[in-house]
């Protein structure tokens, strides 16, 4: 495994709200397709960046309140791990303080820059999701929680794409003019189907006896909460 020191940390959030069992007997979980941003064109939970003066488990519920509409009551809100992102040539990692809730109130809404949706458990869409999400998310649904993972990620090349715009019939005859020229050519940056970037390492714990707090600057546990 990858292992190197980190030079500083932020402080962000995710949450996942689930809705055991609901109106159509099926567990399901919401998710906010990011229209903009860090992440963008990928399904996620909803969080972001802990703000000076709050708790991580304080700008946890504000950003679910931003981003989908509605709150969670303190003790519905249960704290499932810690990721630690760490990014290639980057000395800044993204701990992120992983939060379930399986109660919520109010009306679930689109917000600028994320769009809720539901899907069934076995329905969620891991490939338009991080590429982590696949080892770590089964774990919480399963109630394999408190975990602390560390993940590795480089950056992907992005590829070209070309789109060709529609050919354009000039002609105005009925008969398909095969003289009729294809008009300009557009080049757009393609995102990749799972983000900008490539996992490349991973380490998981799981189904630990304490529920992490805080990583140290070597990338292990400093404090479990109490
Ligand atoms: N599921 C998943 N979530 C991730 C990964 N990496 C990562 O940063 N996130 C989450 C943590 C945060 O919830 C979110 C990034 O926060 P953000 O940049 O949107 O923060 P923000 O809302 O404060 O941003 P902004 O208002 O400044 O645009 O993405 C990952 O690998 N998997």
């Amino acid at each position: 495994m990858e292992s190197f020191t980190i030079a500083s940390k932020k402080v962000l959030t995710l949450v996942l709200v689930i809705d055991k069992a609901g109106q159509k007997a099926r567990n399901l979980i919401l998710l906010g397709y990011k229209k903009r941003g860090f992440g963008a064109h990928l399904w996620n939970g909803f969080g972001g960046k802990v703000e000076p003066g709050e708790t991580a488990h304080e700008g946890a519920l504000r950003e679910l309140e931003e981003e989908a509409g509605i709150t969670v009551k303190s003790e519905d809100f249960k704290k499932a791990g810690i990721l630690l992102f760490q990014f290639e040539n980057d000395p800044v990692a993204l701990e992120t303080h992983v939060y379930k809730a399986y109660e919520y109130q109010g009306q679930i809404r689109e917000c600028e820059e994320m769009r809720p949706e539901w899907f069934a458990f076995d329905d969620i869409p891991y490939d338009q999701m991080w590429e982590d999400d696949r080892i770590w998310l089964p774990m919480l649904l399963n109630g394999q929680d408190p975990f602390f993972g560390r993940m590795y990620f480089k950056r992907k090349a992005l590829e070209k794409e070309t789109k060709v715009a529609p050919v354009v019939n000039t002609s105005t005859s009925a008969h398909v003019n095969h003289s009729t020229t294809m008009t300009a050519t557009s080049f757009t940056t393609a995102q990749p189907k799972s983000g900008p970037f490539a996992m490349y390492d991973h380490h998981l714990e799981h189904s630990l006896q304490g529920v992490p707090h805080e990583v140290a600057l070597d990338g292990t546990i400093a404090s479990f909460e109490n």
